[in-house]
């Protein structure tokens, strides 16, 4: 197990924003997790990302507890997109060190990757949402890290980008914790997803196990229709609006 969530609890003003979550993470999983606005996810990934201590259990990266490793900042002001994918490779360099040229073939073929190699000297800040993302995106890939925490990745982006990004993560091998609001994206990326619901862990298994029509009432209050998808068989959900008043 690479990463593990062990009884994680976040509480803010008395509040608890997430309650007694465990989660496992295998090598070369992709974990979910959806839920909700306000159940708790990004606050669960932040406790990841070590942008935030839990208030009870641990986050443990090969069995070490993460709170207890030191934290790297990053900002992200006026540099160019091509610096700004370039910062990714920063932790595996030393001191000053320039890129080498197969520091800066990954960079390459990371902004190739996420369609965004044209954009190389343009500033971030001059970006479209879903172009920002995308620079992001290719940031994280050049880091190649043992674990990559995505919030939200496909926010922004059009269908396609969406697909590509997808596609890319499964091909990639990576580890990954995924959070996606989409439940048919989430079905067809995602080896296993965990269920938020008010901040507890709801339900967590294959998507095939987890997105029923009746956990999908029970936890957004809504009905849908889950078929197989005609090709991969991963349950997909139909949704209806009322009929017209
Ligand atoms: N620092 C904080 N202080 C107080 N409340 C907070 C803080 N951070 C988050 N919250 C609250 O905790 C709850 C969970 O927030 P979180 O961002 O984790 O939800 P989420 O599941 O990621 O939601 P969304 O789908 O809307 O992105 C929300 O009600 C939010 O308002």
């Amino acid at each position: 197990m690479i990463l593990r969530l062990d009884a994680l609890g976040v509480e803010r003003n008395g509040r608890a924003l997430v309650r007694d979550l465990s989660l496992e993470v295998g090598a070369g999983q992709i974990v979910g997790l959806v839920g909700p606005n306000g159940s708790g996810k990004s606050t669960a990934l932040r406790c990841v990302y070590r942008a935030l201590a839990p208030t009870t259990g641990a986050v443990l990266l090969h069995d070490r507890d993460l709170t207890a490793l030191t934290q790297e900042g990053g900002s992200e002001l006026d540099f160019t997109v091509a610096e700004i994918v370039a910062l990714g490779r920063a932790p595996h360099l030393r001191g000053n060190q320039a890129l080498g040229a197969r520091e800066q073939e990954l960079c390459r073929r990371a902004m190739t990757q996420l369609d965004v190699l044209h954009l190389a000297d343009r500033g971030v800040l001059t970006l479209s949402g879903g172009e920002r993302q995308r620079v992001l995106a290719a940031r994280a890939l050049v880091q190649e890290p043992e674990v990559l925490v995505l919030d939200e990745p496909t926010n922004h982006l059009d269908i396609r980008h969406q697909i590509e990004l997808l596609t890319l993560l499964r091909a990639s091998g990576l580890t990954v914790v995924i959070v996606l609001h989409d439940l048919n994206l989430a079905a067809a990326v995602c080896d296993r997803i965990g269920v938020l619901a008010e901040g507890a862990l709801v339900a967590a298994g294959t998507p095939r196990e987890v997105l029923t029509a009746r956990l999908v009432r029970a936890v957004f209050g809504i009905d849908a229709t889950v078929v197989p998808h005609p090709l991969t068989g991963d349950p997909q959900l139909l949704y209806s609006l009322g009929a017209p008043a």
